[in-house]
């Protein structure tokens, strides 16, 4: 643990950054180029510790995986040339990597055993085996699957249709990676919209995938070949500046290279409706993943309410719009996130625990929040629960506070954002 302490007398925030990389297209890059026949290329890879555990699972596999910079180069004989590691694969503090692992793991040829860190050994695993078990998976772990550490002995799947009973992108994405190598055609049902990245990533690995209604289609056996992926930058680590230079006094930023995914871009929702100084201008490179610049500058806000199906296009977040909401005029509503409670930590706790803090008028709801504003932030030693978003939300928070803010941890928040402390000097100088 690092204990970090923050003091920063209430900066203007000016500058311009430039967003790394987004880490579920990271992931997705990392794993679809280690399927794949042939050498894929990526750039503006993010180089968050999660990714890095992509990668390295990938490698104890045999995959050859070379990182320069941001650009990495991922040479496959496809799925069918992996060797069985001797170790176990370890997936750190990554959700994304374990669930979709998982997926991808269930229909190869290998035998592995997966684990990560104390926090994945608390996160519902079973949302993810119950599918690829109805799918024919051999998968073991503690509590009957639920937890890790988690063994897969590779098998023949077979298709199934699946009406997903949570919004997760990564229960969907890791049916559709199982389905690649299944006998007939998978289908998955979304009540609710997750991110489609998995969707569009297919389609430039040269796979068909067919998406209407919340309905996916994905025919089993097509192969993958290697091509380039071009990582957008990540919204989720976007909205620590976005909501930083609406909130701090005298601000002006702007953000360069955010990916604006349809299915990812809530905040910028709710940014407008809470009445935020923000100028978009979409870049138009026809790239899979759509980008813009983003501009944002200090706002008068207004509390809104968050709830239904915006709530998967901005899960990840909500701790730092429950900060916004302190400075919004008004009540800020947050519903229909439960989900929160499954992540890193329980999000819906930390985030209002923390926030109660640093003085601000929050209450926990069954599944969300409740925040009036603007409260005036006052100094205090903060934890972190070793989850990123909790880290940023509390250094964001610092920008505005008189008294110093005390993270008992700050290094958790290289998991997504490692030069995030950088980018804070850059735009507070
Ligand atoms: O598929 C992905 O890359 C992710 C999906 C989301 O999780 P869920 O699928 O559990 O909602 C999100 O919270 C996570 O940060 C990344
Ligand atoms: C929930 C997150 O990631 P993961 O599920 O991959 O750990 C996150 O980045 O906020």
């Amino acid at each position: 643990m690092s204990e970090k302490v923050l003091q920063y007398h209430k900066p203007s925030l000016q500058g311009i950054l430039t967003i790394p990389g987004d880490k579920s297209v990271s992931h997705r890059s990392v794993m679809f180029g280690s399927i794949a026949t042939g050498k894929t290329t990526v750039d503006g890879f993010l180089l968050g510790e999660d990714c890095l555990s992509t990668i390295d699972c990938f490698r104890k596999l045999g995959v050859k995986i070379d990182v320069d910079g941001t650009n990495v180069t991922i040479d496959s004989a496809g799925m069918d040339a992996w060797q069985e590691s001797t170790e176990v694969l370890y997936t750190g503090n990554s959700g994304t990597t374990t669930r979709l692992m998982l997926g991808i793991l269930a229909g190869s040829n290998v035998h592995t055993v997966m684990t990560g860190d104390a926090s994945i050994g608390k996160r519902p695993m079973r949302r993810v085996i119950d599918p690829l078990r109805q799918m024919g998976a051999h998968i073991t772990g503690r509590a009957n699957g639920q937890f890790t550490p988690l063994a897969i002995q590779g098998t023949k799947l077979q298709a199934i249709d699946y009406q997903m009973p949570v919004a997760s992108a990564q229960v969907k994405s890791a049916i559709l990676l199982a389905g690649l190598r299944a006998e007939g055609t998978t289908i998955v049902r979304e009540s609710e919209v997750s991110r489609d990245h998995t969707e569009r990533m297919l389609r430039q690995f040269g796979a068909q995938v067919d998406v209407a209604d919340g309905v996916v289609s994905f025919k089993g056996g097509q192969t993958l070949t290697g091509t380039h992926v071009s990582v957008p930058g990540d919204i989720s680590s976007a909205a620590f500046f976005l909501v930083a230079g609406a909130i701090c006094k005298g601000s002006r930023i702007v953000l360069e290279n955010v990916g604006v995914n349809p299915t990812r871009d809530g905040i910028i929702e709710v940014l407008q409706n809470m009445g935020a100084s923000m100028t978009l201008a979409h870049n138009d490179d026809g790239q899979a993943e759509p980008t813009a610049t983003i501009t944002i500058a200090t706002s008068t806000l207004k509390g809104t309410t968050i709830e239904g199906d915006i709530i998967p296009r901005l899960i990840d977040e909500i701790p730092i719009l429950a900060l916004l909401a302190t400075q919004a005029h008004g009540k800020t509503i947050i519903k229909d996130a439960e989900e929160l409670k499954v992540k890193e930590t329980d999000r819906i706790t930390a985030v209002v625990d923390e926030l109660k803090k640093l003085g601000a008028t929050i209450e926990a709801t069954a599944d969300g929040m409740v925040i009036e504003g603007p409260t005036p932030l006052r100094g205090a030693s903060l934890k972190t629960y070793g989850d990123h978003r909790i880290g940023m939300m509390g250094a964001v928070a610092a920008l505005m506070t008189d008294g110093a803010v005390t993270l008992d941890d700050a290094q958790c928040i290289a998991v997504s954002y490692p030069t995030f402390f950088e980018h804070v000097e850059t735009v507070t100088q």
